[in-house]
């Protein structure tokens, strides 16, 4: 077995998308001090009615809050107090919201001292060219798209931005290396297919070295670890992988 560095475990969040508080808590418990960030997104939020945002913060764990909010300004904006008011590590929203919204979004966590950092989702990681281009009939590749969307996300003071670790590097080449990037869309090969895929809904997708090697901040893993026949087992590989690539 190869060592783990213990600065991979500030890299990875591990998604918990649970339909029940006990079952998250259970992993949780189960990957003790190797996993010390978490992600809690719709499903996980609304089956605990927030309960486990509460028991990963007891647990000292950092909390990505993933409720992806999309809405006209004021909403977005009333939704974002609520979420600063939940001390978690990050939260983000829709850079689709536009430019005000991001700006407005980013001044109320300025003005309220939060130590949140405030992100953008661009292209959602299970969306190919194929659906960017039926969708928006736009003459922009995905690529393109992430890299304009995290620019007008920069501009209008967000801290950073979720993209697949496939657009990483260019982001942080064209935006700066302060610029963060959080990027689902990572598969360990030890989950792919004979074609080197994914056998689920992501398609923009990197394997944890590459997605490391690409200048990605915090990579965000469900599945390999949550469905995983032995949860600590894929995640101490994935660590591992995370380890040699830094
Ligand atoms: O914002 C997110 O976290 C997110 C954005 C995105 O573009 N793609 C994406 O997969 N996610 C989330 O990241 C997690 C990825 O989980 P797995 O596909 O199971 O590894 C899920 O909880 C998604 O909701």
């Amino acid at each position: 077995m190869n060592k783990i560095n213990e600065k991979a475990k500030e890299k990875i969040f591990v998604a918990l998308d649970f339909d029940n508080l006990e079952d998250a808590k259970k992993l949780v418990e189960q990957l003790g001090d190797n996993i010390s960030m978490y992600k809690v997104g719709l499903e996980s939020y609304l089956s605990t009615d927030g309960k486990l945002v509460d028991y990963l913060h007891e647990k000292g764990k950092k909390v990505f809050l993933d409720l992806k909010f999309h809405d006209i300004t004021n909403t977005v904006k009333m939704a974002c107090k609520n979420a600063i008011q939940k001390n978690v590590f990050m939260f983000n929203i829709h850079c689709s919201n536009g430019s005000k919204t991001m700006r407005e979004v980013s001044n109320l966590v300025k003005e309220s001292d939060s130590k949140s950092l405030l992100i953008g989702v661009t292209v959602l990681t299970n969306l190919s060219g194929d659906d960017i281009s039926e969708m928006f009939k736009s003459s922009l590749n995905v690529e393109e798209m992430v890299l304009n969307l995290a620019t007008i996300a920069k501009n209008n003071g967000m801290h950073g931005i979720v993209c697949s670790p496939l657009e990483s590097k260019k982001i942080k080449e064209k935006l700066g290396q302060n610029f963060v990037t959080v990027c689902p869309g990572v598969r360990p090969a030890f989950t792919l297919n004979a074609q080197g895929k994914s056998d689920d809904d992501q398609n923009r997708i990197m394997t944890p070295f590459d997605a490391i090697k690409n200048n990605v901040d915090f990579l965000v893993v469900g599945r390999p670890i949550t469905k995983a026949e032995n949860p600590v087992e894929s995640a101490k590989l994935i660590l591992e992988e995370i380890s040699q690539a830094l």
